[in-house]
């Protein structure tokens, strides 16, 4: 049995960390997600591919309650939490990182790292997520500004780290980034399963995303039009390209 197919058989036995059924959204009066369905069990790390505006960051700010308006089932470890607002579904274990990375220019690495509130037992001690991100270390009294784009992106991922959160929200974390870095990330979501989160990414860099994903859904126009597991990828390459337009 290959890898992939270890991945993606073993985390099935357990019951889904986040199932969404009908998620609708709106900006205002403009309706962007049109009934997304998706799940992800507990130690799984899933894709949310589409093109450009299928509404993969939309799906993202529904699911943490960021969203104006939503409608539809979004269930946490079974819980109903599609009505609940961010702060409480914070301390359900949810946490986005978002695509701005909102990193606090005047403040320092360290400073950034302590900001977002602790809500549930289980975040890493600071001291951890340097041995996770050596290059905060070096870097923890630097300013925000300061920073590489990568060591921004690193920074958000270890700030969520902290408090936490089991099932992250990662939003294109490697975007704009060398290679070299996209490379680093990857080996720090790799540990992150090591470690047993449950990863939720949106990702436009589709070799980044097959190299660490058990299944990839695919979006278009506000919903999911497709669902495949690591392993069918090679034998769908071309529907996959079709849907990414490559
Ligand atoms: N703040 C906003 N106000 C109004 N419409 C928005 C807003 N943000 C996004 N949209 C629209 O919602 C749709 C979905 O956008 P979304 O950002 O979720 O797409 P995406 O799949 O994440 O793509 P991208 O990679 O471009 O971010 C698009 O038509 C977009 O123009």
């Amino acid at each position: 049995m290959s890898e992939a197919q270890t991945r993606t058989q073993t985390p099935a036995r357990t019951q889904p960390f986040l199932a969404v059924e009908g998620l609708q959204g709106w900006y205002g009066e403009s309706h962007v997600l049109h009934g997304v369905d998706l799940q992800v069990r507990e130690g799984e790390i899933v894709t949310l591919l589409g093109r450009n505006g299928a509404g993969k960051t939309t799906t993202l700010k529904a699911l943490m309650g960021v969203l104006e308006r939503r409608s539809g089932s979004i269930r946490l470890r079974g819980t109903e939490v599609s009505n609940w607002p961010s702060n409480r579904i914070a301390r359900a274990g949810m946490a986005w990182c978002p695509e701005e990375r909102g990193i606090f220019a005047g403040l320092s690495v360290e400073e950034n790292l302590m900001l977002p509130p602790v809500v549930a037992p289980g975040g890493l001690p600071v001291a951890e997520l340097y041995t996770l991100f050596p290059n905060l270390e070096e870097r923890r009294g630097s300013q925000g500004t300061r920073l590489s784009g990568g060591e921004q992106q690193m920074l958000a991922i270890a700030r969520i780290l902290r408090t936490g959160a089991r099932l992250l929200l990662l939003d294109e974390v490697t975007e704009g980034l060398a290679p070299v870095i996209v490379e680093q990330i990857g080996v720090t979501v790799g540990k992150l399963r090591e470690a047993g989160y449950t990863i939720l990414l949106v990702e436009q860099n589709f070799r980044f995303a097959a190299s660490l994903a058990d299944r990839h859904y695919v979006m278009e126009h506000g919903r999911v039009v497709d669902e495949m597991a690591a392993h069918e990828v090679a034998d769908r390459q071309a529907s996959l390209n079709k849907y990414l337009g490559v």
